[in-house]
């Protein structure tokens, strides 16, 4: 029998799982979304030829529910959600800081609930998702979030403790990436160069250090000092990262993501 998957709160993360579910072969018969707009359901008929549906219409239909709501208006779609989910139903939560226990709670006893942090590589088949099982979800259940989720990149299963912490490393991930890459290229105008010279650069060297660190099989360490050369021009920039504080900074930076993981645990908190 076919299985329907509902993307429920279709925004950047359910749009970037649903076009990667696409170009993954699942036909878009089978696939559902719900919006807050008809404006923004259309558009994803329109670009996907996804069937836009209600949310109680998806809670009856689909066979595996994705919520991808911000974590802050998670319990209203619970409350609008709970009275129509069949306790069969594979609930999937793709919401930051929401523990699995917020679901079990407010849906049907025995409904099997996984919990998943993607990020937004998703869209280019790069994602990390990180992946943890309720209390009532079973091999199959994860097997099936992972089937989902690897068509948009990477999956690792964690214990759902890990999930704050992996949500500030890999979801935000990308975010980090993206200053730092800005941060150079505004370095390169200081030194002169034309803004797009810099950022292809910088873009360029980004995507060799990236490569080297996914295939060479060695240590970020020995990568760094390679380019290290003895009284040569990178120990002057790590000096001056040193004095500033930089690594300390990017430690402190992802202990306040995963505090503020852990703060959005109630689904209220603004
Ligand atoms: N952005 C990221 O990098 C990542 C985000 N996440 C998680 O993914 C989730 C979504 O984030 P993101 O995609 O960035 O957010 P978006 O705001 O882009 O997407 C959420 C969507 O849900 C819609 N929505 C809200 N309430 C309802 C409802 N009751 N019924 C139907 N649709 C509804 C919103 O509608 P409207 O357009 O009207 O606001 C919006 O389109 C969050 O929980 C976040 O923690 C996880 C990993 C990475
Ligand atoms: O900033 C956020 O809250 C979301 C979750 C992880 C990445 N973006």
């Amino acid at each position: 029998m076919t299985q329907k998957v509902a993307v429920l709160g279709t925004g950047k993360i359910g749009e970037a799982l649903l076009s990667g579910m696409i170009r993954g072969g699942w036909a878009p018969a089978d696939l559902l979304v719900t919006a807050r707009r008809q404006e923004r359901a259309e558009e994803l008929r329109t670009r996907y030829g996804v069937t836009p549906v209600s949310n109680q219409e998806a809670a009856k239909t689909a066979d595996t529910l994705i919520l991808t709501v911000k974590p802050q208006d998670m319990g209203v779609l619970l409350d609008e959600l709970a009275p129509h989910v069949p306790a069969d139903r594979l609930v999937i939560s793709g919401a930051a800081g929401i523990p699995i226990a917020f679901f079990e709670d407010r849906l049907a006893a025995g409904t099997p609930v996984v919990r998943v942090m993607t990020n937004t590589p998703a869209l280019v088949d790069e994602a990390m998702s990180v992946i943890s099982a309720g209390s009532h979800a079973t091999a199959d259940h994860l097997a099936h979030a992972e089937e989902i989720f690897g068509a948009v990149g990477k999956t690792l299963r964690v214990p759902e403790s890990q999930q704050d912490a992996c949500t500030a490393l890999s979801g935000s991930g990308p975010a980090y990436f993206f200053y730092l890459v800005e941060a150079m290229t505004d370095a390169g105008i200081l030194l002169g160069l034309p803004r797009d010279k810099a950022h292809d650069l910088i873009v360029q060297s980004a995507i060799g250090a990236a490569t080297m660190l996914r295939d060479s099989g060695e240590h970020p360490v020995r990568l760094r000092e390679n380019v290290t050369s003895p009284a040569g021009t990178t120990i002057n920039a790590i000096r001056e990262l040193e004095n500033h504080g930089v690594r300390a900074a990017l430690i402190a930076a992802l202990e306040a993501a995963r505090d503020r993981s852990r703060e959005l645990a109630s689904g209220t908190k603004d």
